[in-house]
C-alpha cells in the first residue's frame, strides 16, 4: 500500500509543530468486546480487524495525526504465557497491525507508529540478549510492512526501555520511547530525569510517559525528564498519552493498584473539559506530542485537537459534529441547557459521580512489583 505522508514525524516536530496521539486501544477494544482483560493481547487484529480499522478511524477522524499499530504485548514471550491465541503467531498479528494501521492513515495525512511495550521475558530473566531478541523480532515484522517510525511503550523499568531504543534504532527510523512511570521514578527507583537522559543516550530521538497515571501527574513526570535533560545539556522531543482517568491517589503502580481496576475504571472517567486543560499544561512545558493512552476515547483527542486548533490552525473532521465550549447548545429548546452553550460553564462544573454512598478516593495496594 502506498505511503502517502507529507512529512515524517521529527520533521513535523523539529519544525515546531504539535503532534496529535491517537488513544488507548487494548481498554477501549476490551469494552467493545474485542480484548481479554488480563491477557490484554492484539489478536483482534487478524480475528476482528474492523473492530480495529473502526477505532483508528475514529481516532484519526477526531484529529490523530499518528495510528500506533495494534501490537500492545504482542511479542512472542507474552502471547505464549498468555495462551489466549494458539492459532495466531506474533508475527501475523505484527502483520496485520500494520496494513490496518497504514490503511487508516492514509485516508488522512498521519504517520504509522510501530509500538512494542515491556516484555514479560526481562521481567523473569533480565537477560539483554533475551529481551534483545524479542524486539528485534518483533521490529522485523513491523520492517516489512511499511511504517514511518517506532514507539517503546509501557515500560516501567528504564533497563529495558533502553534495551529497546537500542534494537529499534538499527533501523534507522525514528524511535520515541515513553514510561509508564510516575514523578518518583522507575521500578528500581531511578528518577525520570536520570531516565530521560539514559534513553535519549540510548538513541530515542522523542522521550516522554503514557498510561499508569493521569494526565496532571504524567505532565510533571515529563517536566522531570525535561529538566534532566537540559541539565545533561541534551535535547529531544517530548512526549505524553497519559490515562484518561483520574488517579490523584496513586502511587508508584499507578492505576493497576487501584481496586476499581480494570473493570470499574468508568467513575474515573476524564471528561472533554479535562483534557482541555491537561493539553494546555502540557503545551505550556513545551511537550508537542500529545496524545492518550488507556481511558482515551475518540472524543478526548478530539478536545486535544480543538484545544491546540489554533497552534495547528484547524479542526479535526470530528469537529463537524461539535460546537467548541458547548456552543452547540445555543439551539437547545430549554432556556436553562441554551445557558450552558459557554466556555466559562464547562470549564468550572464540577461533575457529580451520581454515587451518593461511594468515596471519591480509594486506598491503593502498595505492592506494585512484588
Ligand atoms: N498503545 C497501547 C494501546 O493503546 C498502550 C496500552 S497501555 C496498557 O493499546
Ligand atoms: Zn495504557
Amino acid at each position: 500500500m502506498e505511503n502517502k505522508k507529507s512529512k515524517g514525524i521529527l520533521e513535523r516536530l523539529n519544525a515546531g509543530e504539535v503532534v496529535v496521539g491517537d488513544g488507548g486501544y487494548v481498554m477501549q477494544l476490551e469494552r467493545r468486546g474485542y480484548v481479554k482483560a488480563g491477557h490484554w493481547t492484539p489478536e483482534s487484529a487478524v480475528e476482528h480487524p474492523e473492530a480495529v480499522r473502526q477505532l483508528h478511524r475514529e481516532f484519526l477522524r477526531a484529529g490523530a495525526d499518528v495510528i500506533q499499530t495494534f501490537t500492545f504485548y504482542c511479542s512472542e514471550d507474552k502471547l505464549d504465557i498468555s495462551g489466549n491465541v494458539p492459532n495466531i503467531t506474533g508475527a501475523q498479528i505484527n502483520e496485520a497491525a500494520c496494513d490496518l494501521a497504514r490503511e487508516v492513515a492514509n485516508e488522512g495525512d498521519a504517520l504509522v507508529a510501530g509500538c512494542v511495550s515491556k516484555t514479560p521475558c526481562y521481567a523473569t530473566s533480565r537477560s539483554e540478549t533475551d529481551v534483545k531478541a524479542i524486539f528485534k523480532k518483533q521490529m522485523d515484522d513491523f520492517l516489512k510492512k511499511d511504517i514511518d517510525f517506532l514507539i517503546v511503550e509501557f515500560v516501567d523499568h528504564v533497563e529495558e526501555a533502553v534495551w529497546a531504543v537500542e534494537v529499534l534504532k538499527t533501523s534507522g527510523k525514528p524511535v520515541g520511547a515513553t514510561l509508564c512511570i510516575s514523578p518518583h521514578g522507575d521500578m528500581e527507583g531511578v528518577p525520570p530525569g536520570e531516565c530521560a537522559v539514559r534513553l535519549v543516550r540510548a538513541g530515542a530521538d522523542i522521550v516522554g510517559i503514557n498510561c499508569h497515571l493521569d494526565p496532571m501527574t504524567c505532565v510533571r513526570t515529563v517536566k522531570l525528564m525535561k529538566e534532566g535533560l537540559e541539565k545533561a545539556g541534551l535535547k529531544a522531543h517530548l512526549m505524553i498519552q497519559p490515562l484518561g482517568f483520574h488517579t490523584p491517589e496513586c502511587n508508584l503502580g499507578g492505576y493497576i493498584s487501584l481496586p476499581e481496576y480494570p473493570f470499574a475504571m468508568e467513575s474515573r472517567a476524564m471528561t472533554r473539559w479535562d483534557v482541555h486543560k491537561y493539553v494546555r499544561e502540557a503545551y505550556n512545558a513545551g511537550i508537542r506530542y500529545i496524545g492518550g493512552c488507556c481511558g482515551f476515547e475518540p472524543y478526548h483527542i478530539r478536545a486535544i485537537a480543538e484545544e491546540l486548533a489554533a497552534e495547528r490552525g484547524f479542526l479535526p473532521a470530528a469537529s463537524e459534529k461539535h460546537g467548541p465550549w458547548g456552543a452547540a447548545l445555543e439551539m437547545h429548546t430549554k432556556p436553562w441547557v441554551r445557558a450552558r452553550a459557554r466556555r466559562e460553564y464547562w470549564e468550572n462544573l464540577l461533575p457529580a459521580s451520581g454515587r451518593p454512598t461511594c468515596p471519591s478516593m480509594a486506598a491503593p495496594a502498595d505492592n506494585y512489583g512484588k
